[in-house]
């Protein structure tokens, strides 16, 4: 397949320009092709892990981290590439992990993934990798980047609040979907800023999942079969709430119906469930065809509503909402606008209205054409234009407790 040999198309630097690109490698295949593309590409190539977690404590939150090191150093050494393990366990803990307890015990739905991009790799790593010389980070993600002028907005002005290297990237580069769309990790890029995609390369987005696999295996590379990772990193193999059980407190309170403020039971505490979740719950509805979910959670009385979901159930559909914490990786969009959005990882993108706020809280104001299910506070929202990632923000209000 010599046509994947040639320079990544979504590389930031014009083909045959050779840079010294530090990628993180994590011993998976995606990652591993992007290193193999980055070499065939004549560019000058380091490989780092990134040592995020490594179940500190020795409780819980299986991480299979030295496996990973071991086939990303192979996969290194197969390449004929420097290999570096990074040290960043200390900015994880407390951009990532804390972000995540501290948003479960305040009542929100946290996104880890979306905060490592913006903070771990496209932080503190590309941060490491400039500090030793490098001039990019390259990753494994499916996303394509542009370096062609971004599009026009005409809904930009000269007041929005980028600062001067943001708006220098904005009009140098674009992020595009990834082109295998069963794949494509955009959502997860959402909160980027324009300084940070100047710097990231993402050498695989052009590719499908299958070419990707069959250029892993051509190229003998050791990690060509080895299965895609799920979820979260530190999180592994178990589960959300096993890991919250062991680093947040339990917090009992009652099992409310919504409709009737009916008492239906205890539960162990709010940071369990979520809106629209019906998993967990454990009050039988003795109605046929009906189940219970979650439509709210009431911090006076730490009181979890439930209601039978269906589309009547108070609380659990949203046509509009508020959004903050904006940012944008394009020109910011500072007037009413129509875009799309995509709430969740998998989900379509779909149209919304956008109407930025009138206070300088940074915010901005959504009317979306079709109510959407369970839209939970401190979920993030990836703001397109067709396949154009332009930036993203976070539901609701920054502390439902407040
Ligand atoms: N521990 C790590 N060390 C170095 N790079 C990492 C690490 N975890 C993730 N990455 C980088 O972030 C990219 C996206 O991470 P994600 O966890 O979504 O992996 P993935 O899609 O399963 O990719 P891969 O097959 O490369 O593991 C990876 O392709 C890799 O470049």
């Amino acid at each position: 397949m010599a046509r994947h040999a040639a320079t990544p198309h979504d590389s930031a630097a014009p083909p045959h320009e050779k840079e010294k690109v530090l990628v993180a490698l994590s011993g998976g295949v995606d990652s591993s092709v992007a290193a193999l593309l980055l070499k065939r590409a004549g560019h000058d190539v380091v490989a780092a892990y990134m040592k995020n977690w490594v179940n500190e404590d020795g409780t819980i939150g299986h991480c299979p981290w030295e496996e990973d090191i071991r086939d990303a150093r192979a996969v290194a050494d197969h390449l004929g590439i420097e290999f570096r393990v990074v040290n960043l366990m200390h900015d994880y803990r407390r951009l990532v992990v804390d972000y995540l307890l501290e948003s479960y015990q305040r009542g929100l739905t946290p996104n880890p993934d979306v905060m490592c991009n913006r903070e771990i790799k496209f932080g503190a790593f590309l941060r490491y990798a400039e500090a030793e010389g490098f001039s990019a980070v390259a990753t494994g993600h499916y996303a394509r980047k542009l370096t062609t002028p971004a599009l026009p907005q005409h809904a930009a002005t000269r007041h929005a609040p980028a600062s001067a290297q943001n708006r220098a990237a904005a009009t140098a580069c674009r992020l595009i979907e990834g082109a295998d769309k069963n794949k494509d990790q955009s959502y997860f890029l959402a909160l980027l800023t324009g300084a940070q995609l100047a710097k990231a390369r993402f050498p695989i987005g052009h590719l499908t999942k299958p070419e990707l696999r069959s250029l892993a295996a051509e190229a003998g590379l050791p990690t060509a079969q080895k299965k895609d990772s799920q979820g979260i990193c530190f999180i592994g193999q178990i589960k959300m709430a096993d890991f919250l059980r062991t680093y947040v407190p339990d917090a009992p309170g009652p099992i409310i119906r919504a409709s009737d403020g009916l008492p239906l039971g205890q539960h162990r505490g709010l940071h369990y469930f979520t809106l629209g979740q019906r998993r967990g719950i454990g009050i039988p509805s003795n109605t046929d065809n009906k189940a219970y979910v979650v439509v709210g959670k009431r911090a006076a009385d730490r009181a979890l509503l439930v209601a039978f979901d269906d589309p009547s159930a108070p609380g659990l559909w949203t046509s509009e909402a508020h959004i903050h914490s904006l940012s944008f990786i394009t020109t910011p969009i500072t007037e009413a606008t129509g875009l799309e959005a995509r709430v969740r990882y998998r989900d379509p993108r779909i149209p919304i209205h956008f109407t930025p706020s009138k206070h300088s809280d940074g915010g901005a104001h959504i009317r979306f054409e079709t109510p959407q299910r369970a839209l939970a506070a401190g979920q993030i929202i990836a703001l397109y234009r067709g396949e154009a990632l332009l930036g993203g923000g976070v539901f609701g209000g920054t502390d439902l407790f407040k």
